[in-house]
């Protein structure tokens, strides 16, 4: 009925039925056209018909193809209602298609006994340690992406060296353990594999492991080829009968190619199904069966298959060759991911058969964390998308909206809202009206169909005339916003109250998993993601290399990584992807079909505002804070867009004194600031010497704010006549940097090509003349408490004492905190300074810095530090601006170099016991780089004794 009604118009019907009462003859010829119809829907394609039977919806729900061209259908109505009627021509959007298929398979036993109870004494922001035996190995590179895309905490150790702290003051480190290869877990050396076992049991802490049936890939290098012979031969070892270790499974590897060669009817009959029953399953939908090749399948060939008959143990997921279908014998089911309980040796398991570029695989490699960590590590199944149009009236005359186009687009958010669950979708739109009206006549009148459908959508004022205020704001990079257009987002707040928006890194975009929000000036900015369409991309058939590429990327592809693990997903397209070939629908529709089809995500949609509580409230605390100062002058794209003082660039500092705390720091900043080529920051009034912009809360003050330590004319500083080649090099100081986390990754950012220089004193002293610092201060903690008190406090004690063990002992702990600089910054850039040598000898010391500096005209320091007997340190004489030296020399203040008792004994012996690993650690790390360690380290390493 609905169908004529859409045929004919009310008065060709009312007309009709006139008619009908009129004539038999017209009775006659409607009963030949009723007769024809009924023919006509009788041969209609039988999902129509049968919408509600179970094998329909299965074709419905999961292929794009027919459901869509229902809807498609449907659509087009209310298209042609609205534009196509005018121009008569059918939709012109391709549709996304893909299989969506249910297992048919027997169900396989299922471990529906409880997960093992242990004391579950975790650490509050428990991590997950991702043992790995290779290092830079594919399946440890996909792993490490995707505990990056779901925010997961995690920490990498190698599975061939002792196993770090698993736990601290009784409190267990680790939720989960992720291993990249099983067989490297079986073959552990004893001690370490009772350990971890061990602490799994106790803590009630699962394993999840990847058993390749390749045993890793890789190549070059001959480091490289003997890890890929161990592994070879671990692999031998393990399969001498086919059993896992002294695990009560058997393994063999399969493979597809000769699976599918084997099925009767080729591919289409291959597939992984998934198990209806298991409690692993939570993202990824039960019952389903995944088509082969798998999309995001890298394609190495060849499947780990499993195989036990332990009670314990379920079935995830499997391949079933379909020549042997219903076998009910279970002959022909190879599991491909297999659970454990933990009935067999008290640890819950899930081990999968191939890597993780499956997607199937990162789906279950999220529910495998989740199902073993109890919940811990699960993430919540609402995913809420946000679609932002870019540029709704700019584009060439030829590819804009007409109006059927914005009848779409209405029609897209209703159909969307109904169909996938998204409760009042709604596109924003971004309005840079300077363009409206700019097409030809057919476009014009789809620019005047927006205006007249506007309270259909959302909008936002983008580019030209910001004329149209709305509380949700996309910053428009064009005039600069990375790495954050201060003076906009001040108009923003001050002038439209705005305080949403979202953003790309331009112009360099970081890759989907490390996309991250920030607050600045109360504006609270949304990470945008890409969905792999842009102004350029307008036809399917001329994407830029290939459609298959656009297929891969929504069918399993980084697209769906995004949504599949991302909680909220603002995603940023533009005007021509929703006229021409409507590309927008092809990814959207098909995406959206895809996830439902094989996930249990429910997709959601929310107004910006109550996105951005959603983002920063509860999933992304930690990114309440600033935003990451990226460097504008590292690209001339960023240095044409920088709106800030021109001279930014030549005034960065090049050089920085990181510390840590109280190993002569200021005596190195002192002693280089009297070389006239290195020009000083500005002294802070309460921090002297130091800027600490690195650290909070002054990271949040801005690039102006760090600027403004430099700005100063050469006046200011000595005015040498340096060697015409040589620039004036800033740089600055500050001790707290060194042990900071964010620290490094902080200054890679905005500095990219600096040189580092840090000291390294024996720690025990270190910890020792901080706590003399603190005392001097008044510090409650160091006056109430001795030295050996607060060392060898424990987690009991008051908290001002805890704070004050903290920052005595964790700076010294050099290796780690070596290891997250050396992450950010090569070795070369990286100058090591010995404290004690600094302290007894700092004319060579720094004579040594010079040249690694590079510095001319090199500087006789010789003359200029004179050691102070009273002061029992070295001072240095002013160098005046008439290139003359001061006479007196001037020591540093009375903070530095106090006069105090030697450590005591028992101190001592506590911190060098305390030490001991972390002091052999930074031994073999300097080493390894190729550093000269520091003679105390030498000495220490020596049993004590001084080294010549
Ligand atoms: N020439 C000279 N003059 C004075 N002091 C010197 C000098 N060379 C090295 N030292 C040692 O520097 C220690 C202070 O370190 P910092 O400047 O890094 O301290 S701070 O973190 O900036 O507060 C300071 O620590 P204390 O002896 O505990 O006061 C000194 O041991």
């Amino acid at each position: 009925l609905n169908a004529f009604q859409r045929l004919f118009s009310a008065r060709q019907l009312c007309a009709c039925r006139r008619c009908l009462t009129r004539s038999p003859r017209t009775w006659l010829a409607a009963c030949v056209l009723l007769v024809l119809c009924v023919h006509y829907l009788l041969l209609l394609p039988r999902p129509l018909l049968t919408a509600n039977s179970d094998a329909a919806r299965q074709r419905l729900a999961g292929s794009a193809g027919p459901a869509d061209s229902r809807d498609g259908s449907s659509q087009r109505g209310s298209e042609g209602g609205g534009g196509n009627s005018d121009s008569g021509t059918p939709p012109r959007h391709p549709r996304l298609q893909f299989a969506c298929r249910r297992s048919d398979a027997p169900e396989w036993p299922v471990d529906l006994g409880p997960l093992p109870a242990g004391q579950l004494k975790l650490r509050s922001d428990a991590k997950i340690l991702l043992l790995v035996d290779n290092e830079n190995g594919p399946v440890t590179r996909q792993l490490i992406n995707l505990l990056e895309h779901m925010r997961l905490s995690y920490k990498t150790a190698p599975t061939w060296k002792p196993l770090p702290h698993l736990t601290s003051s009784d409190r267990g480190r680790f939720g989960a353990i992720l291993m990249d290869s099983l067989s490297a877990y079986l073959n552990m050396d004893r001690w370490n594999r009772g350990l971890l076992d061990r602490y799994c049991r106790d803590y009630a802490v699962g394993q999840v492991a990847a058993m390749l049936a390749s045993g890793g890939g890789g190549s070059g290098g001959v480091r490289r080829r003997r890890q890929q012979q161990r592994r070879r031969r671990q692999q031998q070892k393990l399969y001498r009968n086919g059993r896992l270790g002294d695990l009560p499974v058997w393994a063999s590897p399969v493979s597809i190619g000769d699976l599918i060669n084997s099925s009767s009817s080729g591919s289409a009959n291959i597939g992984i199904h998934v198990s209806r029953l298991s409690p692993v399953t939570r993202l990824t939908k039960s019952g389903i069966l995944a088509e082969l090749p798998l999309p995001g399948d890298t394609g190495a060939g060849h499947w780990m298959t499993f195989n036990t008959s332990h009670e314990g143990y379920g079935y995830v997921a499997w391949f079933k060759s379909s020549n042997k279908a219903n076998g009910d014998s279970g002959g022909d089911r190879l599991a491909t991911v297999l659970s454990d309980s933990g009935r067999y040796d008290g640890i819950a398991r899930v081990i999968f058969g191939y890597d993780f570029s499956p997607w199937l695989h990162a789906a279950l490699l999220a529910d495998a964390l989740a199902w073993t960590s109890r919940g811990r590590f699960a993430q919540s199944l609402d995913r809420f998308v946000q679609v932002d149009i870019d540029d709704v009236f700019v584009g060439p005359s030829g590819l804009r909206m007409l109006p059927n186009d914005v009848d779409a687009l209405v029609a897209t958010q209703r159909r969307w809202r109904s169909r996938f669950g998204l409760s009042g979708f709604t596109f924003q739109l971004g309005f840079s009206g300077r363009y409206f009206g700019r097409g030809n006549p057919a476009e014009n009148a789809g620019d005047a169909r927006l205006l007249t459908l506007r309270r259909h959508f959302l909008w936002f004022p983008h580019m030209y005339k910001h004329n149209k205020p709305h509380t949700y704001a996309i910053s428009p990079h064009h005039s600069g916003v990375y790495p954050v257009h201060e003076p906009l987002y001040a108009a923003w707040r001050s002038v439209w109250s705005i305080n949403v928006t979202s953003t790309e890194e331009y112009p360099h975009l970081r890759p989907a998993r490390r996309r991250r929000g920030f607050v600045y000036n109360g504006v609270r900015v949304l990470p945008r993601e890409t969905c792999g369409i842009y102004t350029h991309t307008v036809r399917l058939a001329d994407y830029p290399r290939g459609q298959q590429r656009l297929r891969q990327l929504v069918l399993g592809g980084e697209l769906f990584h995004t949504v599949l693990l991302h909680p909220i997903c603002v995603f940023m397209t533009h005007m021509p992807n929703y006229a021409n070939d409507r590309l927008a629908y092809y990814v959207f529709d098909g995406l959206f079909n895809f996830l439902t089809c094989h996930t249990n995500i429910r997709l959601r949609w929310a107004d910006p505002q109550r996105l951005a509580t959603l983002y920063f409230n509860s999933a992304h605390r930690e990114e309440r804070q600033a935003p990451l100062w990226l460097s504008p002058c590292a690209d001339p794209r960023h240095r044409e867009i920088w709106a800030g003082p021109k001279d930014l660039c030549a005034r960065l500092p090049s050089l920085l004194i990181v510390g840590p705390q109280k190993t002569g720091s200021t005596a190195l900043h002192t002693f280089l600031s009297l070389h006239p080529q290195l020009l000083p920051s500005i002294k802070h009034p309460r921090t002297f010497e130091e800027v600490q912009f690195f650290t909070d809360p002054n990271y949040a003050k801005g690039l102006l704010h760090y600027y403004s330590y430099f700005n100063y004319t050469r006046e200011f500083t000595v005015n040498f006549t340096v060697d015409p080649g040589a620039r004036p090099i800033y740089f600055e100081k500050s001790a707290n940097y060194f042990d900071q986390a964010r620290v490094p990754g902080r200054v890679k950012a905005l500095l990219p090509s600096a040189r580092i220089v840090a000291i390294l004193m024996d720690p025990a002293q270190r910890a020792y003349s901080w706590y003399q610092h603190q005392l001097a201060h008044g510090d409650p903690a160091a006056t109430n408490y001795s030295f050996y008190q607060v060392i060898t406090s424990d987690d009991a004690a008051p908290r001002e004492v805890r704070q004050l063990r903290h920052r005595c002992l964790r700076p010294g702990r050099y290796a780690n905190i070596l290891k997250r600089w050396f992450r950010q910054y090569r070795p070369r850039s990286v100058y090591l300074v010995d404290g004690d040598q600094l302290r007894n000898s700092p004319a060579q010391t720094v004579h040594r810095l010079q040249r690694w500096l590079g510095l001319k005209p090199q500087v006789d320091y010789t003359q200029l530090l004179l050691y102070n007997k009273r002061k029992g340190f070295y001072c240095y004489r002013p160098v005046l601006s008439d290139l003359t030296v001061e006479r007196r020399p001037r020591c540093l203040g009375k903070g530095k170099g106090r006069r105090y008792p030697a450590i005591d004994e028992a101190s001592l012996a506590y911190l060098r016991t305390y030490y001991r690993h972390d002091n052999a650690q930074l031994y073999k790390l300097l080493r390894r780089h190729s550093y000269k360690p520091p003679g105390w380290l030498l000495a220490l390493q020596n049993g004590g004794k001084p080294v010549a």
